[in-house]
């Protein structure tokens, strides 16, 4: 069963998550564009059933290079999920004209977090178009704000949480071997990228163990070693996702 949990609609939100003082100082710091984001987020409506079925979800968490990516991609080959990735997400919206651009650039080179509406409207539209109805949701939420707004907004929570836990040590030296012209993976970025994980990310992965929901993978290995960690987290939820209704 698809868990609702507030069926919240978009005018109520003003009062909390996307409208407090705070939140719209911060996203005036970035530019005018994040605050006019609440504006373009009004269309964006709680997840619906697809073909009678609810989403099965699942969020990957853990520091930058601990993995969430490629191991991903193993289960995307393995078990047929639709891997939606909040950062490849950003990125692409940064490169394509959008009025966020500016801000998304600038917000990934500091190692901070973009303003929770927009992450979690490209994430719905993501969910909404595809055919798919099981979901990787990676590198989000990153904070308590990005939970409580998708929460909110999608109406839905995970069915499964995976956490790579993974040594600062080794995840430094997995992004800077990284090549992929990224621009957060440089050592000063890496570093703010270590402390916003710790001080924004590790709350969302405690609250969601509070509720059973977490996986904890030892992501130190070779990735197939790591993959067999993950293996028997989704055969055991295989029926339940198949299923789903
Ligand atoms: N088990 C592993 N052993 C060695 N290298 C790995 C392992 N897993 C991933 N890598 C490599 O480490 C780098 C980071 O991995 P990946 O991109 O999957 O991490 P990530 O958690 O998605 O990071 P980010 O949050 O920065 O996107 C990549 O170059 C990847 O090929
Ligand atoms: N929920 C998120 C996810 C990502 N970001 C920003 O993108 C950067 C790269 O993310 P990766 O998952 O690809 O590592 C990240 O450091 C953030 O700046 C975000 O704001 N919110
Ligand atoms: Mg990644």
């Amino acid at each position: 069963m698809w868990r609702k949990v507030t069926a919240t609609s978009f005018s109520s939100l003003k009062s909390s998550v996307f409208f407090t003082r705070l939140h719209l100082q911060q996203a005036s710091k970035h530019n005018a564009a994040s605050a006019s984001a609440v504006s373009r987020f009004a269309t964006v409506a709680p997840l619906q059933e697809k073909d009678g079925r609810c989403p099965f979800i699942t969020f990957v968490l853990g520091g930058p290079g601990s993995g969430k990516g490629t191991q991903c991609i193993k289960i995307v080959e393995t078990f047929g999920f639709k891997h939606l990735s909040a950062g490849d997400l950003l990125r692409r919206e940064m490169v394509s004209n959008s009025e966020y651009g500016s801000m998304i650039l600038n917000t990934i080179k500091e190692g901070r977090i973009v303003p929770s509406e927009v992450t979690v409207k490209l994430i719905l539209k993501e969910m909404e178009s595809s055919d798919n109805h099981k979901f990787l949701i990676d590198g989000f939420p990153r904070s308590e704000e990005n939970r409580i707004a998708f929460e909110k907004i999608s109406g839905a929570e995970p069915d499964v949480v995976l956490f790579f836990d993974c040594p600062e040590d080794v995840m430094v030296k997995r992004v800077l071997s990284r090549n992929q012209g990224r621009i957060d993976d440089n050592i000063d970025t890496i570093k703010k990228r270590l402390k916003v994980f710790e001080a924004l990310n590790l709350p969302v992965i405690d609250y969601y163990a509070k509720k059973g929901k977490v996986h904890r993978i030892n992501a130190v290995g070779t990735v197939d070693e790591i993959f067999e960690q993950v293996r028997p987290v989704f055969k055991a939820c295989e029926q339940k996702a198949l299923n789903r209704s």
